[in-house]
């Protein structure tokens, strides 16, 4: 414990522990990079396979660790370098592309950060370039994310650690305004959670830099570079597979959708409450490109052709699942932002805070989430039935959504004590309307 152990008026001592306290933000701390690589290793055309045969797995995992280098294949200095220059890129693009300044929601201290808005610009500039890159010298100069998939993971964790620790380092500086759930003392569960609630250089804010633009942005990057693969090997762009390219539509449309509504992140979660420690970091550099992508990947290997009565269901089942989650979250950022277009009905808490009671909001207490797994499983089933490792993010992605929503709920519980047990009665889905 430091110095203070109840923390001062403004940055009041964390009482309560989420993530179940040190061991698991270490458990988990450990666990995100350990499964990113397996993930790679244990669905690769490298190692055999998705999963690669059960005989092969002691061998191959008995060479690894008797080969005393095995740890210098996992770096690679031309990927770590093209990721440096990535991330500068992003940098630049947002420093130098025009934007508004947009406000995001009030702090605790009553003040109001601006924002530079230009996340969607800077997708389009990628994209621009990328597409020209790949038009100037053909798909086979668009293949190195898929060489050197392992090299670009190892310096995306690099990024994540050295950012976590750069910041948990910082946040101790005088007048620095800590996340209420981040300061607890112990520094394992603070380097994970998050110490800083918006750690900043200058106007530049870290944590929606991170969460919008180097991480997501590579993510279409990365399909992109699976398209290519696969077009080399078939013999060109035209005879990439439909369910590669319903993959890439999906989340390509996914990522421009949360660009797009780049001000819609100051009213969620990360933003408002959580601190930016190494969770986020490395959920935004590392998780989000190499495992959300783990679909397109395998889709180079494992080729699919769906038809189009498959793929017309798909489709369909993503639009009805986007379509939940951008109605539901439009339905809140209006309403936090003072417009109620639809008039939903809403009551107002002792705190002054309006909830809505009708519209999505009405139906579940996190339609939202609902949308979102449903699109998760419409990317997961363009791969087929063939293993079940491609279904990683669906059920990843769920188990995250029903704990995310227990997190919020008690959150929220923290905020609007009584009148949040007033909502929960009006409101008593968790996600799904009528079922969860
Ligand atoms: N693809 C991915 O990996 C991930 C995607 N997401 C997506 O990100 C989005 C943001 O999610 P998240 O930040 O978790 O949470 P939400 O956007 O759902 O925001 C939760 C907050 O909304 C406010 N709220 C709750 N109920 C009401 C109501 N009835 N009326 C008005 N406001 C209400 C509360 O804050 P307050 O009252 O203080 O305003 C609450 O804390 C979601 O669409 C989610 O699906 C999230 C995680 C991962
Ligand atoms: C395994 C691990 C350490 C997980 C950390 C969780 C992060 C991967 C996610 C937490 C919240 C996220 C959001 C998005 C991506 C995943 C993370 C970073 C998001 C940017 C995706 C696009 C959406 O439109 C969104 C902007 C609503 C969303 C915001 C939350």
């Amino acid at each position: 414990m430091a110095k203070n152990p109840k923390g001062d008026a403004l940055n009041p001592r964390t009482t309560t522990y989420e993530f179940l306290g040190p061991p698991g933000a270490l458990l988990i701390s450990i666990g995100v990079p350990v499964m990113t690589y397996a993930l790679y290793f244990g669905c690769s055309e490298t190692s055999g396979g998705c999963p690669p045969p059960l005989s092969l797995v002691p061998d191959r995992i008995l060479e690894a660790v008797s080969s005393k280098d095995w740890w210098t294949g996992l770096w690679d200095t031309e990927a770590a370098v093209i990721y440096l220059a990535w991330y500068a890129f992003c940098v630049v693009a947002w420093a130098v592309l025009p934007g508004d300044w947009v406000e995001g929601v009030q702090m605790r201290t009553g003040e109001k950060k601006k924002y530079k808005i230009n996340a969607f610009s800077t997708f389009l500039l990628a994209l621009g370039v990328t597409s020209g890159y790949i038009w100037r010298n053909g798909p086979e100069s668009f293949t190195f994310i898929y060489q050197k998939w392992v090299g670009f993971v190892t310096a995306s964790l690099v990024m994540s650690v050295v950012q976590g620790l750069v910041v948990y380092i910082a946040s101790f500086r005088q007048g620095a305004l800590l996340a209420l759930g981040g300061n607890s003392g112990n520094p394992i569960y603070d380097f994970y959670i998050g110490r800083e609630l918006n750690p900043s250089i200058g106007s530049f804010d870290v944590k929606s830099f991170n969460e919008l633009r180097p991480g997501l942005i590579l993510w279409v990057l990365v399909n992109i570079s699976m398209i290519c693969e696969q077009a080399v090997r078939r013999g060109g762009l035209a005879n990439v597979t439909d369910s590669m390219w319903l993959v890439l539509a999906f989340q390509t449309w996914y990522v421009a959708d949360g660009l797009y509504n780049e001000p819609a992140i100051f009213t969620t979660m990360d933003i408002t409450t959580d601190g930016f420690g190494f969770m986020l970091a490395v959920g935004d550099l590392t998780w989000v490109p190499f495992v959300y992508s783990l679909q397109a990947r395998y889709l180079v290997f494992k080729p699919m052709e769906l038809g189009a009565l498959c793929a017309t269901g798909i489709l369909a089942l993503n639009l009805l699942g986007y379509y939940i989650f951008r109605d539901a979250n439009g339905e809140k950022n209006d309403f936090r932002n003072g417009r109620n277009p639809k008039n939903l009905q809403y009551f107002t808490t002792e705190k002054g805070s309006k909830l809505l009671t009708s519209g999505w909001w009405g139906r579940s207490r996190h339609p939202n989430y609902f949308g979102d797994i449903l699109m998760a499983l419409a990317w997961s089933l363009p791969t087929g039935f063939d293993t079940p490792i491609t279904y990683f993010y669906v059920i990843y992605f769920s188990v995250l959504l029903i704990h995310r929503q227990r997190r919020d709920d008690e959150n929220c519980e923290k905020k609007y004590g009584k009148d949040w047990e007033t909502y929960k009665k009006l409101v008593p889905y968790r996600i799904i309307p009528y079922i969860y």
